[in-house]
């Protein structure tokens, strides 16, 4: 058997903790599949007397990530601390430079400096590995770079983000408005320590970005990811598309197009009946398609202890295996800089709008959507609301975002409307 792989973690939070607890449990599993013995050297974390669910005495405690990552008896440095710079940025750089391969779960990071920080690895002949930063258990990193190395990328798409499918599916399931949900989501723990991250779609944008660089041999680019978060997101679109046949889900989109690559995270109805329209709670879904393999989706826990530590592990274990990958599946200095383009694919789209009851008032909607060009799929009237406006749904053939920003700008013109319309677009999936 070779040498032991001799790990130093930063950062003992709950992704820390569930790979020590890995590394102690599977110790032998671990060394069969690999070869190596794969043993802890150094932790480190901001509190040393904190309580933890793993025994870590026998490990040496330093107080500095930077010392674990740079220590000589360390040869893999595995960053668990999280954050887009700051320490976790600095270790990770200062470890590379000492000779050590990396392990990371850091999507944030990898989002906002993932082409500087593959540049600085491979130019110094080490990899950088991140299976967990996506979806957390899903192995989607690994499908992407090695199983579906022979595609070429046409779409990837998923719900990547699972506080926001927790939030939206409880709302549908218990009827409750955003704001109920969100605090049950806050006393559940589900959400981030800054809940903008989960809710204003930026969390899943990060993972978006870093999937579409896999995908399309670009650098990551998160700046140009198009985000809107699941705030304004009612109980009565929730059930009204429900009504129509789909579910609204904070979808993420990629798409390499003549005009650029799209790059999309934002509220968007899928067929109920659907892999995405079916994904209930905090489970995560990424569906890819390729062009000789078709569409593939890969579904389950994005996030949580063990299946984070689950995902981390199989990186050590590749490293431990002497699998050496570019960190984005190709070199990082060919990869192409993406022209972004905001979404243009026409897709179907939902309106809802509140309508004074008067006669001509529905003459009138109609009248706007077919100056911009839009053609209506279905619509329907509901009964009076208490404040005796009626609520009528559209669902509209194709068309383009241009024309629904036309429409949108418009309608309120009509005089007709008792609030703003509210638009969402339907995804095929
Ligand atoms: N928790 C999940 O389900 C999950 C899923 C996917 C990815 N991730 C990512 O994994 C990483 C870790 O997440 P987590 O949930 O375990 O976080 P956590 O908050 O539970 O733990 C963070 C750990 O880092 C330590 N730390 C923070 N700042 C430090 C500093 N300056 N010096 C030393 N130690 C420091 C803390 O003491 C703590 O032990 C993050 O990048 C996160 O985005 C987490
Ligand atoms: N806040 C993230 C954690 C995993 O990245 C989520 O809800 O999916």
């Amino acid at each position: 058997m070779s040498s032991p792989l001799r790990l130093g973690i930063a950062g003992l939070g709950t992704v820390g903790i569930g790979v020590i607890k890995i590394v102690q449990k599977h110790a032998g599993l671990l060394a069969k599949r690999t070869g190596r013995e794969i043993t802890i050297t150094a932790v480190s974390a901001r509190d040393r007397m904190k309580n933890r669910d793993a025994d870590i005495s026998a490990y040496r405690w330093e107080d500095d990530p930077m010392a674990v990552a740079t220590a000589d008896d360390v040869d893999l440095y595995i960053e668990l601390v999280g954050g887009d710079n700051g320490i976790a940025k600095e270790s990770i750089e200062a470890a590379l430079h000492a000779g050590k391969d990396v392990v990371t779960a850091n999507k944030a990071l990898l989002a906002m400096h993932g082409q500087e920080l593959a540049e600085l690895a491979e130019s110094l002949g080490r990899v950088i590995r991140f299976e967990a930063a996506v979806a957390g258990g899903i192995p989607v990193i690994k499908t992407m770079t090695e199983s579906l190395a022979g595609n070429s990328t046409t779409r990837v798409m998923g719900v990547m983000n699972g506080t926001c499918n927790y939030i939206l599916t409880r709302m549908e399931s218990a009827g409750l408005p955003y704001e109920a949900v969100f605090e049950e989501a806050r006393q559940l723990g589900y959400l981030e320590a800054d809940p903008n991250l989960d809710v204003g779609g930026i969390d899943a944008g990060h993972k978006l970005a870093i999937l579409s660089s896999i995908a399309f041999g670009t650098r990551v680019n998160f700046d140009a990811v198009e985000i809107e978060g699941i705030e304004r997101v009612s109980i009565d679109d929730i059930n009204r598309a429900s009504d129509m046949g789909y579910r609204i889900k904070l979808l993420g989109i990629a798409q390499m197009t003549p005009r650029g690559l799209e790059q999309r995270m934002s509220p968007c109805l899928v067929p109920a009946d659907s892999p995405l329209g079916q994904l209930a709670g905090g489970t995560n879904m990424i569906v890819v398609e390729g062009d000789s393999v078709g569409q593939i989706v890969l579904r389950g826990a994005g996030a949580g202890e063990g299946p984070t530590a689950s995902a981390v592990m199989s990186d050590i274990a590749d490293i431990a295996r002497g699998i050496r990958l570019p960190v984005f599946g190709q070199p990082a200095t060919g990869l192409k800089p993406a022209q972004p383009a905001r979404t243009a694919v026409p897709a179907s789209y939902y309106m809802r709008l509140e309508l004074q009851d008067k006669p001509g008032a529905l003459a009138k909607i109609a009248s706007v959507l077919g100056e911009a060009g839009i053609s209506i799929d279905r619509m329907r009237q509901y009964g009076h609301s208490s404040d005796s406006s009626v609520p009528v749904l559209v669902v509209t053939h194709k068309t383009t975002p241009e024309a629904i920003d036309f429409a949108i700008e418009a309608l309120p013109r009509t005089g007709v409307l008792v609030s703003d319309p509210v638009e969402l677009r339907i995804e095929e999936v």
